[in-house]
């Protein structure tokens, strides 16, 4: 399996974003988007999810024939935590969106929220948030992970639990491409500086759309 971006070019709100950005992530490969604000992290993860349809260019997973929306996990830097469900619920809503079948006790645990499952989304933390997004990633496992700073709000130990979980995820065959600002401790990560890219030089440069 591979995943494969190929000349993506891509506007918001009238304005490239994007020029020409292509890679290949292969199985057990993480890749880390890296730039600065507003170079177009975000855009990019959320274009290879399929929420943002490109100007030109393609997405597509080698080697798997499934619709590849179906095979990501976009883990976005809001948490989509809903406030009035309790932790649970919200695990098994997100899972059974996602077509998942994992144990909704067992992810909590594994994420250090197991003593909260019955307490409303509305009382967590910012870490705890992201901590419950990262059980969403093992209660539906879905080869590629999609992480937008995935880093943000968790402390040291979350960070070694997110660097656990990737790992276990590409020993399995999976795949990761993760927005970043920090040093994110994947190993092996190959980088993709959009602050570097052709995108940047033309990025700013006000487009006026057809
Ligand atoms: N919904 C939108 N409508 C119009 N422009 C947008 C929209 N979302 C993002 N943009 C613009 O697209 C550009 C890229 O934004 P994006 O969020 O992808 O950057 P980023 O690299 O993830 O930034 P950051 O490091 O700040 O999170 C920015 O100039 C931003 O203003």
């Amino acid at each position: 399996m591979k995943l494969v971006a190929e000349d993506l070019t891509v506007s918001r709100g009238g304005r490239l974003v994007l020029v020409g950005v292509g890679f290949a992530v292969a199985a057990g490969g993480a890749l880390a988007v890296v730039g600065p604000n507003g170079a177009g992290k975000s855009t990019l993860l959320r274009t290879l999810a399929g929420l943002i349809t490109p100007d030109s260019g393609s997405v597509r997973i080698e080697g798997d024939d499934d619709e590849p929306r179906e095979r990501m996990h976009l883990l976005g830097h809001l948490d989509a935590v809903k406030a009035g469900l309790t932790v649970e619920r919200n695990l098994r809503f997100a899972r059974d969106a996602l077509g998942g079948e994992g144990v909704l006790q067992a992810a909590l645990d594994h994420v250090g929220l197991g003593a909260l499952a019955e307490l409303p989304g509305a009382v967590l933390s910012a870490g705890q948030r992201r901590r419950l997004a990262l059980a969403r990633l093992i209660c539906a496992p879905r080869p590629v992970w999609l992480l937008d700073e995935p880093t943000a709000a968790l402390d040291a130990a979350g960070q070694r639990l997110l660097e656990r979980l990737v790992a276990e995820h590409r020993a399995k065959g999976g795949l990761v491409v993760a927005a970043t600002h920090m040093e994110l401790g994947f190993e092996d990560a190959e980088t993709l500086d959009l602050g570097k890219s052709a995108a940047r030089s033309r990025n700013s440069a006000l487009m006026s759309r057809p």
